[in-house]
C-alpha cells in the first residue's frame, strides 16, 4: 500500500494525519474499523480530494479532520495545532445543507457569529462580505425556501467562509445537484478556493469532480480505509475536461478503484470479509 512517506511534522502544514486509525464504537461488540494508518500531509492552499468505494472512511476521515470525532489511534495536526476539537479554522460542508428556515440568508450565514456575540451590525457586514464572495449579495435578506439547490450550498459555503477558515472540509457538497448546477458550483468552488488560500479536503464519488478540482487524490482502499495512492493531477488550470491527458486520467483512477470497489460490494453483500 503507498501512502506517503511521513516528513517531519511543521506548524506550516495545513493538515497533517499520523497513522491515523478510526473504530467506531472501539471496545464494544459492535466494534467497527473504518480507518487504518492514514498518513497524509496537506500544504496550505491545495486542493485535495478524497476518492474510494462507498463505507471505505472518507467522511470518517473527513469528521476526525474537522475535530467532531476523535481518532482511535494516531495524531491530526492543523498549522500549530493538535486537533482534538472544532475549530473555526477548519469549517465542514455537508451534501445536505441545514439552513434554519426562519433566519434569512444574512442570519444564516453568520448564525456563528452571533452565538459567539458578535454585534448585529459587526455580522451583517461580514455576511455581506462572505455573500459578496460567493456571488449572492443580492440574497442577504431572502429566506431559504426563496433560493435553488445550488444558491442554499452557495449560502453553505458563504457561512463557513465567514469563518475565515484555513482550511474547507466538504462532504460530497454537490452530490445532490442536477448536473449542470453541480459543473457551475465547480466553477465558482475553484475561484472561492483561489481567493480565499484556504487548503480544500473534498469528499466525492465522481472520477470527473476529482480530475476537474484536485491537485492530488487520495485514494482510499475498501474498508477499513487504507491509502492506496495519492495521484498528481498533471492537469494545468484553467482545466480542459475534454483532453486526452484528463480521459487518461480518468482511466487511470477508474482502474484504481475498480477491484476496491468490488471489494467493497462484495463486503456488504457477506461475500467477503473486511481486510
Ligand atoms: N457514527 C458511526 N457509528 C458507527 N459506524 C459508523 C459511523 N459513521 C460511519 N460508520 C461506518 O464507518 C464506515 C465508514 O463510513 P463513512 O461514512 O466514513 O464512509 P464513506 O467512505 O464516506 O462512505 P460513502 O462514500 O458511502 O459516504 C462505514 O462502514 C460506516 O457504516
Amino acid at each position: 500500500m503507498a501512502s506517503e512517506t511521513p516528513k517531519a511534522y511543521s506548524s506550516k502544514d495545513s493538515v497533517v494525519c499520523r497513522n491515523v486509525s478510526k473504530i467506531w464504537a472501539a471496545g464494544t461488540r459492535r466494534a467497527h474499523e473504518a480507518l487504518r494508518d492514514i498518513d497524509l500531509d496537506v500544504s496550505p492552499g491545495e486542493f485535495v480530494v478524497f476518492l474510494g468505494p462507498s463505507g471505505c472512511g472518507k467522511s470518517t476521515l473527513l469528521y476526525l479532520i474537522a475535530g467532531l470525532e476523535p481518532a482511535t489511534a494516531g495524531e491530526i495536526w492543523s498549522f500549530r495545532d493538535r486537533v482534538d476539537t472544532p475549530s473555526p479554522e477548519r469549517s465542514l460542508i455537508f451534501q445536505e445543507t441545514s439552513l434554519f428556515p426562519w433566519l434569512n440568508v444574512w442570519q444564516n450565514v453568520t448564525f456563528g457569529h452571533a452565538i459567539r456575540g458578535v454585534p448585529e451590525a459587526e455580522r451583517k457586514a461580514i455576511a455581506a462580505d462572505a455573500l459578496q464572495r460567493v456571488g449572492l449579495a443580492e440574497a442577504i435578506n431572502k429566506r431559504p425556501d426563496e433560493l435553488s439547490g445550488g444558491m442554499r450550498q452557495r449560502v453553505a459555503v458563504a457561512r463557513a467562509l465567514s469563518m475565515r477558515p484555513k482550511v474547507l472540509l466538504m462532504d460530497e457538497p454537490f452530490a445532490a445537484l442536477d448536473v449542470q448546477t453541480r459543473q457551475k458550483m465547480q466553477d465558482f468552488l475553484l475561484d472561492v478556493w483561489r481567493d480565499s488560500g484556504a487548503s480544500v479536503l473534498f469528499v466525492t464519488h465522481s472520477i470527473d469532480e476529482a480530475v476537474a478540482l484536485s491537485d492530488r487524490i487520495v485514494v482510499f482502499t475498501a474498508r477499513p480505509g487504507r491509502i492506496k495512492t495519492i495521484v498528481t493531477n498533471p492537469l494545468p488550470r484553467p482545466r480542459n475536461l475534454f483532453s486526452r491527458e484528463s480521459e487518461a486520467l480518468r482511466i487511470h483512477l477508474t482502474d484504481l478503484l475498480r477491484d476496491e470497489v468490488d471489494r467493497a460490494f462484495a463486503e456488504q453483500e457477506g461475500l467477503a470479509p473486511a481486510a
